[in-house]
């Protein structure tokens, strides 16, 4: 977050995705002009939308309509797939659960991970061990993330390309130790609208997800059409509405891509509010390192600030585990 945007910049990333395999991508003059855009939008804003990715706009909808038709359920029916320390934090969470600066956040959610089996990432891992806990209805649910989720992760593994030619390294830098075997989280929210009658007590302006910055390195989120609820804030510190525009997924920069990159892109705190009388729903997509990476200043970034390294050694793993395990009220 180091300017003071007014609006945050919408990147058509299909040059880059037409490339994302070719050897001699960085060569290439639309690539590179997608590179350039990338640089901008993460070092002013941290946060850029992007349009031709190549996601079935079908398969964006009917995630967002399976996750309205969960929500709308009876707390009875949605507590039979309940979150709790047991289920590796996998699962449902009530309104309220979730804690974000010490306030309850109005927002309910399943959370899901990358399936960590037992003893995988030994005694760090432990707490996340588990399988995720998919509703019964409709029978498909399950299919259908899972094809989300590998057509995300494909797709924020080659924006992540972009980001690192746009650090100067090269389109592989994160493949590898670093995030060749990506982590990742997904949340699937829902937000009760003002004067939602799930949550009729709600006053406005109340918040449905405090103010954060996400953990890793490249969130993607699929929002509802026609709800303006996510902001961020700009430099000055005034919040600037990241307002949803159909076909486009919003995407931020996490805590990880700050060290690796020398605090050359920093991620920007966001927070929701939905005032408006529906109720919304989003899917907020987590692309992350590998668990155990290590994380420290890239050397190319380190020389193009100074050669000091600005921030120590983290455990990307660690950093998530610390999170979770102090993210709730359950
Ligand atoms: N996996 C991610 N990034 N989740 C973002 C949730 C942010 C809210 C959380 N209570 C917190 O305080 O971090
Ligand atoms: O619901 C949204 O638009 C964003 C949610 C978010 O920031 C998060 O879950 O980290
Ligand atoms: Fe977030």
């Amino acid at each position: 977050m180091a300017s003071d945007f007014k609006a945050i910049p919408i990147i058509d990333v299909s040059p880059l995705l037409a490339k994302c395999n070719d050897p001699n991508m960085a060569e290439d003059l639309g690539v590179s002009e997608v590179v350039k855009q990338l640089d901008r939008a993460c070092k002013e804003a941290g946060f850029f939308y992007v349009k031709g990715h190549g996601i079935p706009d079908s398969l964006v909808k009917k995630v967002k309509d399976v996750i309205h038709q969960f929500f709308d359920l009876t707390y009875e029916e949605k507590l039979k797939i309940k979150m709790s320390t047991a289920t590796g934090f996998r699962g449902y969470q009530r309104i309220g659960e979730n804690i974000t600066q010490g306030k309850p956040d109005m927002h309910e959610a399943i959370d899901c991970y990358r399936e960590v089996k037992p003893g995988r990432y030994g005694a760090l891992g432990k707490p996340l061990e588990g399988s995720n806990l998919w509703p019964d209805n409709p029978p498909n649910f399950s299919s259908l993330m899972e094809e989300y989720i590998s057509l995300l992760t494909d797709l924020a593994r080659n924006i992540m390309r972009g980001i690192a030619l746009a650090l100067g390294g090269s389109a592989n830098e994160f493949e590898g130790d670093k995030a060749g075997d990506p982590f990742w989280v997904m949340r699937l929210i829902g937000y009760p609208g003002a004067s939602d009658a799930k949550c009729p007590e709600m006053p406005e302006n109340d918040i449905g997800c405090g103010a954060h910055t996400d953990y890793g390195l490249l969130t993607l989120v699929n929002q509802d059409d026609d709800i303006p609820a996510l902001q961020v804030r700009n430099l000055s510190g005034e919040w600037i509405w990241a307002v949803p525009i159909p076909g486009t997924f919003v995407c931020n920069i996490g805590d990880m891509l700050k060290i690796w990159s020398n605090g050359l892109y920093e991620p920007t705190l966001h927070r929701v509010i939905n005032n408006s009388p529906k109720y919304r729903v989003s899917v907020a997509f987590f692309y992350e390192p590998n668990f155990y990476a290590a994380i420290e200043p890239l050397e190319i970034c380190k020389q193009k600030t100074g050669g000091v390294e600005k921030f120590g050694r983290a455990v990307y793993g660690e950093h998530l585990v610390r999170k979770v395990t102090t993210n709730f009220v359950m």
